[in-house]
């Protein structure tokens, strides 16, 4: 199977990175296509993969190709080319509908949401199929997907906030971190904002893998740190007063976001 990636910004070189980590692609078996062709040269520099001329040379020579431009960027895009009706065109954009594709293609259409964290052949792949598929199609699609994550198709009603799990998490849990880091530091100014950058990342691997490893829930790793009468229950208290009211925002704030998105895409629609 021929596989295409059209657009080498993050989530597309991660999926190069990722198919050729995980041998579900041989990079032969590759051919990406971008705007500006030094993101691809860089890659091909690394992994013997092809880069197409145009988008068309890409959907042409692919079964499957992954279109990694941002959600603005993918209609217009597709509008453009004549994609061979054998082709499965697989759309990474938020706020960009399977409705939406099937607008633009007449052969089967998916939506996957990725994660950066696939990279590490880690993470959760969210999907959506249209009814177009054939089962070789989807049984391929999913193959590729479970050799880079963990894959999970859901609705396109709940995909949204299922992104910010997912998909947002490894940015916003960053930036969780480094409000952690920064406020360590203004409470002791001898630890250095590094040493306690550090400190976070090694906590966090470690906690992720006593989750992983042990099948605890949040409740019981709570329970095994929070000596009664101790310490870490203060923490706790402050977490229960302060992030719900934020993680609430978080979720309708997101969610605006996409519903703007979504009715950018509409208005595109509805020009053409
Ligand atoms: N980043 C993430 O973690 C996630 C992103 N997504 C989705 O992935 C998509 C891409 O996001 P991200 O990678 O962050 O964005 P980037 O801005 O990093 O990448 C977009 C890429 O698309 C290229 N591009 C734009 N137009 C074209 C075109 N007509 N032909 C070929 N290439 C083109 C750009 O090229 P140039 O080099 O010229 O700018 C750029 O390399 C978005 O739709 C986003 O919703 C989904 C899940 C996670
Ligand atoms: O922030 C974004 O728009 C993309 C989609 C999900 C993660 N990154």
């Amino acid at each position: 199977m021929n596989i295409g990636i059209i657009g080498l910004g993050s989530i597309g070189q991660m999926l190069v990175k990722a198919f050729c980590k995980s041998g579900a692609a041989a990079p032969e078996k590759l051919m990406v296509f971008n705007r500006t062709q030094e993101k691809a040269e860089q890659l091909q520099a690394e992994y013997k993969l092809a880069i197409g001329k145009t988008a068309q040379e890409v959907c042409d020579h692919s079964d499957v190709v992954f279109v990694c431009t941002k959600p603005l960027d993918i209609l217009p895009l597709l509008r453009e080319l004549t994609i061979p009706a054998r082709t499965h065109v697989v759309s990474v954009a938020a706020g960009v509908s399977i409705a939406d594709l099937e607008g633009v293609h007449t052969g089967a259409v998916s939506k996957v949401i990725p994660t950066v964290t696939s990279q590490e052949l880690r993470g959760v792949s969210l999907y959506a199929c249209s009814q177009r598929l054939t089962p070789e199609q989807r049984e391929h699609f999913l193959t590729l997907l479970s050799s880079i994550s963990v894959p999970q198709e859901i609705s396109e009603q709940a995909i949204e906030t299922a992104t910010i799990l997912t998909s947002s998490a490894p940015g916003l849990i960053a930036g969780i971190l480094e409000s952690f880091a920064q406020a360590a530091v203004r409470k002791t100014p001898e630890l250095s904002i590094d040493l306690a950058r550090h400190m976070l990342v090694e906590t966090m691997l470690g906690t992720a893998m006593l989750l992983q490893k042990e099948q605890l829930g949040f409740d019981q790793l709570i329970e095994r740190v929070a000596t009664k009468g101790g310490i870490t229950e203060e923490g706790l208290r402050v977490l229960d007063k302060t992030l719900p009211a934020g993680f609430d925002e978080l979720f309708a704030m997101t969610e605006s976001k996409h519903d703007r998105l979504k009715q950018l895409v509409q208005q595109q629609n509805s020009a053409q």
